[in-house]
C-alpha cells in the first residue's frame, strides 16, 4: 500500500524569506494625504522607515570612498557648526537617486498646493527631469545630495539649504545611524518663527533608516485673515558621544 502523503501545508509552503520591497514601492506606498496633512500643520513629517539597517550601512561606507562626490565640507572652517559632510556628484548613486526620483512627485503635488495657499498658480512639474532642467537650465548646475558624518561634540548650526534663485521648498533628511548604540544625543532640531513672534524650537526624534520632510525655508500658515509665511529652520544638537551620519536630500541643484 502506498502510504498516504500529507497534503503539503499551504500557509507553510507561502512562506519564503521576504525581500524588501524596491524602495520607489516603499516610497508610493506611503500614505501621502496623512504626510500632506502633518507638512500643512507642522512643516516637517517624519515618514518612517524606508531604508533596512543594510541600506543605511551601505551610504554610510560610501563616505570613505573616492569618485562618489564632487566636494567635502569641513563645517568649522565656514561656521556652519562642526562636523563634516561630502556633495555627492553626478550620477548620484543609484539609492540616492531613487530616493531623490521617487519622492519628487508627491512632494512636488504638496509644493503646489502650497503655492495655490498663498494665491500663486502650481509652478513644479510632476517629474523631479522636468524640474531639475528648469534649475539647470539657470545656471544651478551641481548636485545637491549630501552625506553628512558627525563625531563626539559636533553638531550643525541652524539653517537653511538654499543654494541659488531657485528653491524646491521641501527637502528630506535620512537617519543613517542608530541612536543609542552608535550615537547619543544628536537631535534633529528645527525652528519656526512667526511674524513678530519669538522662536519656536522642535526635537525631532527619528531612528536608524527613517526620514523626515520638511519646509525648506518657509511654509504658509492659514492665519484669521490671510496666508502668511513662516520661516524655517533646521540643524543637529550635540553628539555626546559616537558617530552619526545623515544622508540628506534637497531637490534643486546649486549654482
Ligand atoms: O544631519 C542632519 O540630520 C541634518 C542634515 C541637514 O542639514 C540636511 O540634510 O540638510
Ligand atoms: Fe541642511
Amino acid at each position: 500500500m502506498i502510504p498516504l502523503r500529507a497534503k503539503p501545508d499551504r500557509t507553510e509552503v507561502s512562506i519564503k524569506p521576504t525581500t524588501p520591497s524596491s524602495i520607489a514601492s516603499r516610497l508610493t506606498g506611503l500614505k501621502w494625504s496623512r504626510i500632506g496633512t502633518e507638512l500643512d500643520a507642522h512643516g516637517y513629517a517624519n515618514i518612517g522607515p524606508i531604508l533596512t539597517r543594510l541600506e543605511c550601512e551601505t551610504l554610510v561606507t560610501d563616505y570613505d570612498t573616492d569618485n562618489v562626490f564632487r566636494s567635502r565640507i569641513i563645517m568649522s572652517r565656514h561656521g556652519f557648526g562642526q562636523g563634516e559632510y561630502k556633495y555627492y556628484g553626478y550620477p548620484l548613486p543609484s539609492t540616492v537617486s531613487t530616493l531623490r526620483l521617487s519622492l519628487f512627485p508627491p512632494l512636488a503635488e504638496i509644493a503646489n498646493r502650497w503655492e495655490s495657499m498663498l494665491g500663486r498658480l502650481p509652478r513644479f512639474p510632476s517629474d523631479h527631469a522636468s524640474y531639475l532642467a528648469t534649475c539647470h537650465a539657470a545656471g544651478q548646475i551641481r548636485p545637491t545630495p549630501l552625506l553628512l558624518r558627525y563625531g563626539t561634540g559636533d553638531y550643525n548650526c541652524l539653517h537653511q539649504d538654499l543654494y541659488g534663485d531657485l528653491h524646491f521648498p521641501l527637502q528630506a533628511a535620512f537617519l543613517l545611524s542608530q541612536p543609542g548604540q552608535d550615537f547619543t544625543g544628536g537631535e534633529f532640531v528645527l525652528t519656526e518663527q512667526r511674524p513678530r513672534r519669538q522662536f519656536r524650537a522642535e526635537v525631532v526624534p527619528l531612528q536608524q533608516g527613517e526620514a523626515i520632510i520638511f519646509a525648506v525655508n518657509h511654509r504658509p500658515v492659514v492665519g484669521t485673515r490671510s496666508v502668511y509665511h513662516v520661516a524655517m529652520r533646521h540643524g543637529v544638537s550635540q553628539v555626546r558621544t559616537g558617530h552619526r551620519h545623515t544622508l540628506g536630500l534637497i531637490f534643486h541643484d546649486a549654482k
